[in-house]
């Protein structure tokens, strides 16, 4: 009957993920896994989390959402992840990897406050996760409390994206070799947890014999279960690259997309000819070629981070360090003392957990490392724990960092040039879309690229763009003309600190406009209007950017249209400021904008 379920389970994931787009390999080795994990633990009255979430599709189903995966991933559907709000079964929504022994630490502790140590605390972490720091604080405090029940389940399927590096994951090889048959000293039971394993993950009578001894034990333990990655089919378990660990949407019969819709390395991302990973790919290569001094280091992430051409051509200078961003930092850093260059590829929000290491072992020792972060942004499928919309507001606090945010393939190349030249850390951000078209600069002034200035009227509006977003700037120029108002349009490259030529620009314009794919709060155009106000500019600044919130999963174009990151909202945005009582200013007494309104013509409806 169970072998029956799990494989009409395995049948459902197939043909819904390859239809909507998702987690298809994690999810398809871990369905024996969660069945045996529903029958042997009684979830919500004892916890089951899922350390990144991406492989609890299989939770989810057994939890009464099956319906749910119609919309999977999409607009006011399911998450692909757990979801407190989907069910009183989820408990962590967060997608960053390596946590789960410390949520587990800590309901433990409160079971143990409340006097309810009858309910059981199970974490689920891959061996990938396993690989990050955070999951080794976590068993340091969970192994010292031999009171305390906590039931560490290790999915291990030797793989992060790649197969997993590290000694850790030399220790369990030799473990999983050893068989059950000997009683093992490991580095888990030397940590004070008993060690049960390895256990087949896909024998689910095995599963639930060995989960039921665990949930006996009153003390930590850790179940060592060996699974594979795609288990049950076929384009999965022959996927040499990362077992389809996310797919766009593809042939189920082939597990590949029917037209070059297919990212990297089978992830949903762009076309590999047009992304703007496949652009940072080649031009880190071109760099690396010039330069021996370059290396690049990786999180566990080496494809879609775009460093599979640098490692097939200089495998001895690309840096794969596990799912550790802290330590691929502080690593890079010692490589840079020690003369290299090192290029973190690393995407944006998972920088976020190493603000410390950039800060305080790059920047202070002002140390020359290149951080090139993709999936800055709005990324959209993977929801509020996965939009690299952060990066600009956190990192603009580091001393000495310089950020650029290039707008199309060429401005990549170039400021990845210019930021290997420079002697200090440097930052890149890149959105996960197809790379802009060319936008060639009409002219650079004192580093600020002009690319567009209207005939007449160039002074109205100065709409400064960020990266790939000059597109929308630009027309939103042209849409601006219709109704008679003339603008600069303006791309700093290097966006912080700011250009100081910027609030000169500014001053000469009666309104300036700035758009960022990132939070607006602590963004470019924040720190753009402090410029002008350090420097008694006084034209008024409308910035564009993202809320100060989370922002749930839908397709990235629905999430810009949504958040204003468009033409329209440009245009619109300086429409508003044009009927807006006009401050008082030289500028604005002698021909305010109104007083030019053009005929009839009603501005861009708003959505
Ligand atoms: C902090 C962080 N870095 C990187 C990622 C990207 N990521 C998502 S899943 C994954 C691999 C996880 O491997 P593992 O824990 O073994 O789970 P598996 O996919 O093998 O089930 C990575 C690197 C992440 N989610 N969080
Ligand atoms: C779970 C996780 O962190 C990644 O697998 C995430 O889904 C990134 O996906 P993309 O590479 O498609 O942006
Ligand atoms: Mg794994």
């Amino acid at each position: 009957m169970l072998p029956q379920l799990a494989g009409e389970i395995r049948a459902f994931l197939v043909e819904r993920v390859c239809a909507v787009g998702g987690h298809l390999g994690p999810n398809l080795g871990v369905v024996e896994l969660t069945l045996a994990l529903h029958r042997v633990f009684d979830s919500p009255r004892d916890a089951l989390v899922f350390d990144t979430g991406h492989q609890a599709y299989v939770h989810k189903l057994l939890t009464g959402r099956q319906k749910g995966f119609v919309g999977l991933r999409q607009e006011d559907g399911l998450s692909g992840y757990p979801s407190r709000s989907e069910s009183e079964h989820d408990l962590v929504a967060n997608s960053h990897a390596s946590t789960a022994l410390s949520y587990a630490d800590g309901l433990a502790k409160a079971r143990q406050l409340a006097g309810e140590q009858d309910r059981c605390v199970v974490a689920v972490i891959g061996d990938g996760a396993m690989t990050g720091g955070l999951a080794w604080e976590g068993l340091n405090n969970i192994g010292a409390a031999r009171e305390r029940r906590v039931v560490v389940v290790l999915n291990d399927n030797g793989r992060s994206y790649a197969p997993t590096t590290g000694a850790l994951s030399t220790h369990l090889r030799t473990l999983q070799k050893g068989g059950r048959a000997q009683t093992y000293r490991n580095v888990f039971t030397d940590l004070g947890f008993a060690y049960v394993g390895p256990v087949d993950g896909h024998n689910i009578a095995e599963l639930e014999q060995e989960l039921h001894r665990a949930r006996q034990m009153d003390r930590p333990v850790v179940v060592h279960v060996k699974t594979v990655k795609g288990k049950g089919y076929g384009p999965a378990e022959q996927d040499e690259a990362d077992h389809l660990h996310a797919v766009g949407v593809v042939d189920p019969v082939t597990g590949r997309a029917a037209v070059a819709a297919l990212g990297t390395a089978g992830t949903s991302s762009p076309s590999p000819a047009r992304s703007w990973t496949s652009v940072f790919a080649g031009a880190l290569v071109e760099v690396a070629v010039r330069r021996p001094e370059v290396v690049a280091v990786t999180a566990s992430m080496l494809r879609p981070t775009g460093l599979g051409i640098m490692a097939e051509r200089f495998p001895e200078r690309v840096f794969d360090v596990g799912i550790a961003e802290q330590h691929a930092v502080t690593s890079a850093a010692g490589m840079a003392m020690a003369g290299l260059h090192p290029v973190v590829a690393i995407y944006a929000t998972f920088l976020n957990r190493a603000l410390d290491q950039v800060l305080m072992d790059v920047a202070l020792h002002r140390l020359p490392v290149t951080f090139v972060l993709d999936r800055a942004g709005i990324t959209g499928p993977d929801g509020a724990s996965h939009h690299g919309m952060w990066d600009l507001s956190v990192f603009s606090t580091v001393p000495g960092l310089q950020i650029a945010a290039p707008r199309d393939p060429v401005q990549l190349t170039e400021l990845l040039d210019e930021a290997i030249a420079l002697d200090g850390p440097t930052m890149l951000r890149i959105p996960k879309a197809t790379a802009s078209p060319g936008m060639e600069a009409l002219a650079r002034m004192d580093g600020i690229d002009i690319l567009h200035r209207s005939s007449a009227r160039s002074l109205d509006v100065l709409i400064v763009a960020l990266g790939p977003l000059a597109a929308q700037a630009l027309k939103a120029a042209r849409e601006l003309e219709e109704f008679g108002i003339g603008s600069t349009v303006t791309d700093p490259r290097w966006i912080l600190p700011v250009n100081p030529a910027l609030p000169a620009l500014a001053a000469r314009h009666r309104l300036v406009v700035s758009v960022e794919d990132n939070l607006r709060q602590g963004g470019a155009g924040t720190a753009l209007l402090e410029a002008c106000q350090d420097t008694g500019v006084t034209t008024p600044v409308v910035r564009l950017g993202l809320p100060h919130a989370f922002i749930e999963h839908a397709p990235r174009q629905q999430l810009l249209e949504r958040y204003g990151l468009t033409a329209e909202a440009i245009t619109n945005a300086v429409l508003v400021a044009r009927s807006a009582p006009a401050p008082p200013s030289p500028m604005w007494a002698s021909a305010p904008l109104a007083a030019r309104a053009p005929s009839a013509a009603t501005p861009p409806k708003t959505t």
